[in-house]
């Protein structure tokens, strides 16, 4: 991890669905920050009652940016708003709280690469995009789940109203808890302990490095969240990551708690028709996330992601030479049945 410099002012992200509790949470850490100058970022999506602008100073430490994402169509808005706070106060801290549709790591990924890099242009009229490299970083992402509604989220078959681009819940969901520094298990007064339980081992597996907090109405310590040092950008959710993971903490069904895991790998290609056939009954039920590597035979290496009810199978760039193409996939679920797993996947392969 490298050391940021010590002017560099750290930031800390808050992400987490609709409704999670990230604004309460925020509300309970600045009730903790004493002598420190702390200013605030809050991107409201959808709001109404904004003008013209799209960045307006509510009170003295917090500027609202509304009328879409940080993730995407603001991140100009953002890098300028935080350079404004920059050239006019000194300060210890930002916090970001994001919206609840907002994705954690392009939002990070602002903080990490020059403008070029992030190839963002200023809009008409704006200035030149600021690099902040140096001057900020990002100390911690944070996602906030609401405990209780986690699991009946994840399931939903539809994909979130109104998003851009038509993302399922759970892909967004997990998104937000496989790129996180810090998960809150917020809402605790209202989860049944299962889920609780369930929730600590899906992010065992599909992100270990996280730290796990549990709070109701997002009461925790500022020291849990704040100056932890814990955000490293090469431990993003690359699947290479995620992967490398899970062959490393992969321990035996017998052994875990409550979910298991299972891979498949085949060299031989699926056959197109085939696995679609193998699809139309959906994965067994207990399996509640997969993801990895398909070889359709076609040259091009596609991503099998599934989350709940949803799976996507999204091409993304060629094997380097058709010898290296594999497939791959890392199964989760309750009680798994490797073997029934291994037949139905393999029966979809080419003949
Ligand atoms: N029972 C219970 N209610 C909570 C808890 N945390 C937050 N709430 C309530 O849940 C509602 C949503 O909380 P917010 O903090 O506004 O959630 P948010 O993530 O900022 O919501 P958006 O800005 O809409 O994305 C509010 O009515 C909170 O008072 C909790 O731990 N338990």
């Amino acid at each position: 991890m490298s050391t940021p410099d010590s002017r560099s002012v750290p930031i800390t992200v808050l992400c987490g669905f609709l409704g999670a509790g990230k604004t309460t949470l925020l509300n309970h850490l600045l009730t903790q920050t004493g002598g420190q100058r702390v200013a605030v970022i809050v991107n409201e999506f959808g709001a109404v009652n904004i003008d013209a602008s799209l960045v307006v100073k509510t009170d003295e430490q917090t500027i609202e940016l509304s009328n879409g994402c940080i993730c995407c169509t603001l991140r100009g808005d953002l890098l300028h708003a935080v350079d404004d706070l920059l050239s006019t106060r000194d300060l210890d801290a930002i916090l970001i709280e994001s919206t609840g549709i907002g994705e954690p790591l392009p939002i990070a990924q602002s903080f990490c690469l020059t403008p070029e890099e992030l190839e963002i242009e200023p809009e008409d009229g704006q200035a030149p995009i600021p690099n902040l490299l140096g001057r900020v970083h990002v100390d911690a992402m944070i996602t906030v789940v609401d405990s209780a509604q986690f699991f009946p989220l994840w399931n939903r078959q539809d994909t979130i109203p109104g998003d851009d681009f038509e993302r399922g819940f759970g892909e967004l969901l997990a998104e937000q808890l496989e790129f996180a520094d810090i998960v809150v298990l917020n809402k605790l007064d209202l989860a049944e302990p299962d889920d609780v339980r369930q929730l600590r081992d899906l992010i065992r597996i599909t992100n270990p490095r996280a730290r796990v907090l549990e709070s109701t109405r997002g009461v925790l310590p500022a020291e849990a969240l704040l100056n932890t040092g814990l955000f490293d950008f090469d431990h993003s959710s690359q699947l290479d990551a995620w992967m490398a993971e899970l062959d490393k903490e992969h321990t035996p069904e017998s052994e875990t708690y409550g979910l298991g895991t299972h891979i498949f790998r085949a060299q031989t290609p699926f056959d197109p028709d085939r696995l679609n056939e193998a699809l139309t009954l959906g994965l067994p039920r207990n399996v509640i996330r997969s993801k990895g590597w398909v070889n359709l035979g076609n040259g091009v290496a596609t991503l099998w992601n599934h989350t709940g009810r949803q799976l996507a199978l999204e091409t993304a760039g060629e094997w380097l030479s058709p010898d290296e193409a594999f497939s791959e996939l890392v199964f989760i679920g309750h009680d798994l049945d490797p073997d029934a797993l291994d037949q139905l996947l393999n029966r979809a392969l080419r003949a």
